[in-house]
C-alpha cells in the first residue's frame, strides 16, 4: 500500500470563511480548487458537476447554507430566515436525484428553526455543517469494514461511476469498501467502468485508486457482460443517490444493467450508501426523480461533437435497480442482505 494519504483527496472543504470545492470537471489532468462565498454560486457548482456524488453534494449544500445565513444576517438582520429562502431554494433546485442534498438542507432548516431571530445564525449553522461533514467520513470508514466483511478473500470486484473520496466527505462509500477490502487482502484487483458520458470511472475512480496503489483496470460499460461471463469478478460494488423504502436504488445510469448481468452470472451486487441516502417517503423506485441532463453530454466528447449531425440523445443521469436484484445494502448503521421483500426502513429505527 502506498503511504499516500487518501484523506488528502477532499472534494469539499471549509476554509474558515469560504466553501472550497475541488473542480472535478478538470480531474485527473488538473487539480484546481474554487473558493465560493455565496450559496447561489454553490448551487451552480452542484448543477455543473464541479462537485458531484450524493454525499459530497449534501456536505457542500450544508456549507452553502452557512454562506446563505451569513449573507442573510448582513442583509436583513433579525429577518434572516426570510432572506435565506431564495438561496436555499436555488440549492434545492440544483439537482433532483441525490436525496442527500435534500436531507442536508432539511437538517440545516431544523437548526435554523431553533435559533433566535436576534442573533447571527452563522456560528450554529457552521457547527451543524461541520457535524454533517465529520459524520460522513466516520460513516464511510464503518461502511468500509461492514462491506469488506461480505467479500471472501481472493475476489476481484467491478465498480461503476465514482463513489469514492471525490463523491463524499472522504474515504468513499463503494470505494470505501474497496479500500478496506484491499487493505484486508480480500481483493487484489478492481475493474472500473469508464461511465459515460462524464467518465467518472476513468477520470475519478481510476485516479483515486492509482493514488492508493490499488490495481485498477478500466473498461467500457459494454465490456462488463463479458468480464462477468469469464468469472473475473465476484462482486459488483456501487454507490447510490437515493434508496427507496423498499430498497429500490437509484444510481448512475448503467447500474441497473450491471445488476441484471450480475444476477444472471451469479455475481454479488452490493450497494454502499449512508442512511442519509434512504428516502423513506419514496415507497419504491418509481417515486425517485431521475435527472435528465443535456443531450450535448452524449453527442460531444471533450466539448467537440462526435455524433452524426441530426442525431439527438437521451441522457438520463441515473437509473433504478430493483431491490430484488441487490444482494446487500451496506450503510453506516448496518447491512440489509437481500432487501427485496423486506426493504430498508429498519435501518432508520
Ligand atoms: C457516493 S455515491 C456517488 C454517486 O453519485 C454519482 O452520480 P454523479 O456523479 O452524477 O453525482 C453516482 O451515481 C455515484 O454512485
Amino acid at each position: 500500500m502506498s503511504t499516500y494519504d487518501h484523506d488528502s483527496i477532499r472534494a469539499v472543504q471549509w476554509t474558515g470563511t469560504h466553501l472550497r470545492l475541488l473542480d472535478q470537471r478538470l480531474l485527473p489532468q488538473r487539480c484546481v480548487h474554487v473558493d465560493l462565498d455565496s450559496a447561489t454560486e454553490a448551487a451552480g457548482a452542484i448543477r455543473n458537476m464541479v462537485v458531484r456524488g450524493a454525499p459530497a453534494i449534501g456536505v457542500a449544500a450544508a456549507y452553502a447554507a452557512v454562506l446563505a445565513g451569513r449573507a442573510a444576517w448582513r442583509e436583513a438582520g433579525p429577518d434572516w430566515r426570510r432572506a435565506m429562502e431564495p438561496a436555499l431554494q436555488a440549492l434545492a433546485d440544483s439537482r433532483p436525484t441525490a436525496v442527500n442534498l435534500f436531507w442536508a438542507l432539511g437538517h440545516m432548516r431544523q437548526v435554523m428553526d431553533g435559533l433566535p431571530a436576534e442573533a447571527d445564525p452563522e456560528p450554529a449553522l457552521l457547527a451543524a455543517a461541520q457535524g454533517i461533514h465529520e459524520a460522513d467520513v466516520a460513516g464511510n470508514r464503518r461502511m468500509g469494514d461492514l462491506g469488506a466483511a461480505l467479500i471472501p478473500p481472493g475476489q476481484d470486484v467491478l465498480t461503476h461511476c465514482n463513489a469514492g473520496s471525490l463523491a463524499t466527505a472522504g474515504y468513499g462509500t463503494a470505494l470505501g469498501v474497496i479500500r478496506s477490502a484491499f487493505a484486508q487482502g480480500r481483493i487484489g484487483h478492481v475493474y472500473a467502468d469508464e461511465t459515460r458520458p462524464w467518465l467518472q470511472g476513468s477520470r475519478l475512480t481510476a485516479w483515486e485508486l492509482v493514488q492508493d496503489d490499488i490495481p485498477v483496470t478500466l473498461l467500457c460499460e459494454g465490456a462488463a457482460a463479458g468480464l462477468m461471463r469469464q468469472g473475473r469478478v465476484g462482486w459488483v460494488v456501487v454507490g447510490a443517490d437515493r434508496i427507496a423504502a423498499n430498497g429500490d436504488t437509484a444510481n448512475k445510469v448503467g447500474t441497473y444493467g450491471l445488476a441484471v448481468l450480475a444476477r444472471h452470472h451469479g455475481v454479488g451486487f452490493m450497494v454502499v450508501a449512508p442512511t442519509s441516502t434512504i428516502d423513506a417517503d419514496a415507497a419504491n423506485g418509481s417515486a425517485i426523480p431521475i435527472e435528465q441532463r443535456g443531450e450535448e453530454e452524449v453527442l460531444e466528447l471533450a466539448g467537440q461533437r462526435v455524433a452524426a449531425e441530426g442525431a439527438g440523445a437521451w441522457n438520463p443521469a441515473f437509473d433504478v435497480t430493483p431491490a430484488e436484484l441487490i444482494d446487500a445494502i451496506v450503510t453506516e448503521k448496518g447491512v440489509v442482505e437481500h432487501p427485496g421483500g423486506r426493504g430498508v426502513t429498519s435501518l432508520l429505527d
